[in-house]
């Protein structure tokens, strides 16, 4: 379904995790900052309210989004996050660079999903014209920074009780004697 039949800021408020104890960081593109600036301020309107305290989210600058990649990867390596937003604005030119960046960033934030724990979020518009990055950045076809945010909150709780969900398999094991702990081997149980 394309975006123009579906509204990137309307979401189920009722099918949201509670995000009051998540961590996010967001990494935002300079280039066509009016957009991007335009997809943050949707990010940080749904997370905050989603619960989320303004003091558990971090922002950084990037220069475009082809350094979104090391800008988020750098953000999870060094942060407290439970998950990226990664914002930037892609928009057609009279070259090829277009293709190139638009793959370039693709390819280096599915990597990041692929290879680390944290969940890094697309929030990257690859458009043809100014005018659609106009409609999908609060105009009449919602943020995607909305989506963007909405996304990472969900993103968030799946990895927690995927973690939750092995620490008790271990527990299990543990109690039924099927594993053992290397000796001095604190086990404890994250909230
Ligand atoms: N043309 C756009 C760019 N280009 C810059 C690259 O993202 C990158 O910063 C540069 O190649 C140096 O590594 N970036 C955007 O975010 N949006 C564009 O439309
Ligand atoms: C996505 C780009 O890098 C592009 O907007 C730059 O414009 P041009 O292809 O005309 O150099």
């Amino acid at each position: 379904m394309a975006t123009e039949n579906k509204n990137l800021s309307e979401y189920d408020k009722n099918s949201i995790p509670n995000a009051k104890d998540f961590r996010f960081g967001i990494v935002v593109s300079e280039w066509n900052d009016s957009i991007t600036e335009g997809l943050y301020r949707g990010a940080i309107e749904a997370l905050l309210e989603n619960q989320v305290p303004a003091q558990h989210i971090i922002r950084w600058n990037v220069p475009g989004s082809f350094e979104l990649i090391y800008g988020s990867k750098k953000m999870l390596q060094t942060q407290n996050v439970d998950a990226v937003i990664a914002i930037g604005c892609v928009i057609q030119g009279q070259t090829k660079h277009f293709d190139f960046v638009c793959e370039g960033v693709t390819q280096g934030i599915k990597d990041l999903n692929v290879q680390t724990d944290i969940p890094v979020i697309f929030c990257v518009l690859t458009d043809n014209t100014m005018q659609q990055s106009i409609d999908r950045s609060g105009g009449i076809h919602g943020n995607k920074g909305t989506e963007a945010a909405i996304a990472a909150i969900k993103m968030a709780y799946i990895r927690q009780q995927a973690s939750l969900s092995h620490q008790i398999d271990n527990q299990h094991l543990l109690s039924a004697g099927a594993i053992q702990l290397e000796e001095g081997t604190p086990l404890e149980l994250k909230e």
